[in-house]
């Protein structure tokens, strides 16, 4: 991992917008005035309607469009004095058609900002490989090929390694899973969001797609046109509590659905695991494969539970040899866990909602 070039205080936000306004030539107000932090190792995603200014604050962020008034700071420093070229050596950026070199074998792709950099070749290749398995293809296999000769995913998975080549702080993402189609998108967010946790790498990432917004973000800033926030939340409290208006009416249907694919099983939810004799009635254990776990996903519950005809299903705690059963979901616990998460989103917005004002 690279330092950090300068130390900062605990929480000190890694990218900062101040008031920041883009004002395009022909009058054209993208970006009103905006004031935003992402937090360090914080995976924010901006999601908002087309048009509403995402793209355009993400690039206030490399330089790629210069703001008309206002700041933005990267690692505390005023990205307006600093040189664009080294700015963007530090700050990783993905978009949606990757924009790989078409003459330069996918090594030579990912090894780009290294070569800038003067790393030495050694250094180079092992990285190269090292990021080929981060994000599931084989460097023996991968490395000579050029672009035409891969996939759209696995391109955009190119698009990732490359970003990721120098170990920037700070990645910049726009619609990076964009042109995948919604079964090889889904297996990409799982594999970059464990990436990401990995590395602790501050990720700013644009989408239109909710879905994607709830499953990636740490927190989510829902913009309106012009670039106006509308929310910052985390994705229970954003699903459980909407702003009215805008928000709520862009969040849409399927909140309840989404809220399912989030929630996390813990203890609490369950019933003792001695309590199947008087209490609910036990159903067969499952196969371990297919076992609920605490930390189990509430679809996967709510599977488990449909699949057993509504009897109590074991949940087990550890894993392997050594996995035994925590307590028992019922309907009635996956009813409770869901109020649950939505409970503490109550109680967090109320705060937000109060810190905002
Ligand atoms: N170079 C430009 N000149 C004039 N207007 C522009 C320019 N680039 C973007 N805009 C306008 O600024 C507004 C915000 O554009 P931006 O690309 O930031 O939106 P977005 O939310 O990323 O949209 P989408 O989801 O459709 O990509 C839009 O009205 C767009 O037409």
């Amino acid at each position: 991992m690279s330092t950090p070039a300068a130390p900062r205080p605990a929480g000190a936000p890694v990218i900062r917008f101040e008031q920041a306004r883009k004002e395009y030539p022909d009058g054209t107000v993208a970006v009103h005035g905006l004031d935003l932090d992402v937090a360090e190792h914080e995976l924010l995603v901006l999601v908002g309607p087309s048009g509403c200014g995402k793209s355009t604050t993400l690039r206030m962020a490399n330089r790629l469009v210069e703001l008309t008034a206002g700041r933005v700071l990267v690692e505390g420093q005023d990205i307006a004095r600093t040189d664009p070229v080294a700015l963007r050596r530090r700050i990783g950026y993905v978009i949606q058609n990757v924009g790989l070199f078409p003459h330069r074998t996918v090594g030579q792709n990912i090894a780009t900002v290294p070569a800038l950099l003067g790393w030495d070749r050694q250094r180079t290749r092992t990285r190269t490989a090292e990021l080929l398995e981060l994000v599931g293809l084989d460097p023996g296999v991968y490395s000579a090929r050029y672009p035409y000769q891969l996939s759209g995913g696995e391109r955009q998975r190119v698009g990732v390694a490359r970003a990721l080549a120098a170990d920037p702080p700070v990645l910049l993402m726009d619609e990076p899973f964009g042109a995948v189609d919604p079964e090889g998108r889904r297996r990409l967010q799982q594999e970059f969001w464990r990436i990401q946790r990995e590395l602790g790498t501050t990720v700013m990432l644009v989408t239109h797609d909710i879905d994607e917004a709830v499953r990636l973000g740490d927190r989510i800033a829902v913009f309106s046109q012009g670039g106006h926030l509308e929310q910052l939340t985390d994705a229970v409290n954003l699903l459980a509590r909407p702003a009215a208006g805008m928000v709520a009416d862009f969040v849409g249907n399927g909140r309840a659905v989404r809220l399912l694919g989030i929630g996390e099983l813990v203890a609490v939810d369950l019933e003792p695991a001695g309590s199947s004799s008087n209490g609910p009635a036990p159903a067969p254990l499952l196969a371990p494969a297919s076992a609920l776990r605490l930390g189990s996903r509430f679809d996967d519950a709510f599977a488990a539970l449909a699949a057993s005809g509504g009897q109590a299903v074991p949940v087990l705690a550890g894993g392997g040899a050594g996995a035994a059963i925590a307590g028992w979901l019922t309907p009635d616990g996956l009813l409770g866990a869901l109020r649950r998460i939505t409970a503490h989103a109550a109680d967090e917005s109320d705060e937000a909602a109060s810190a905002h004002r």
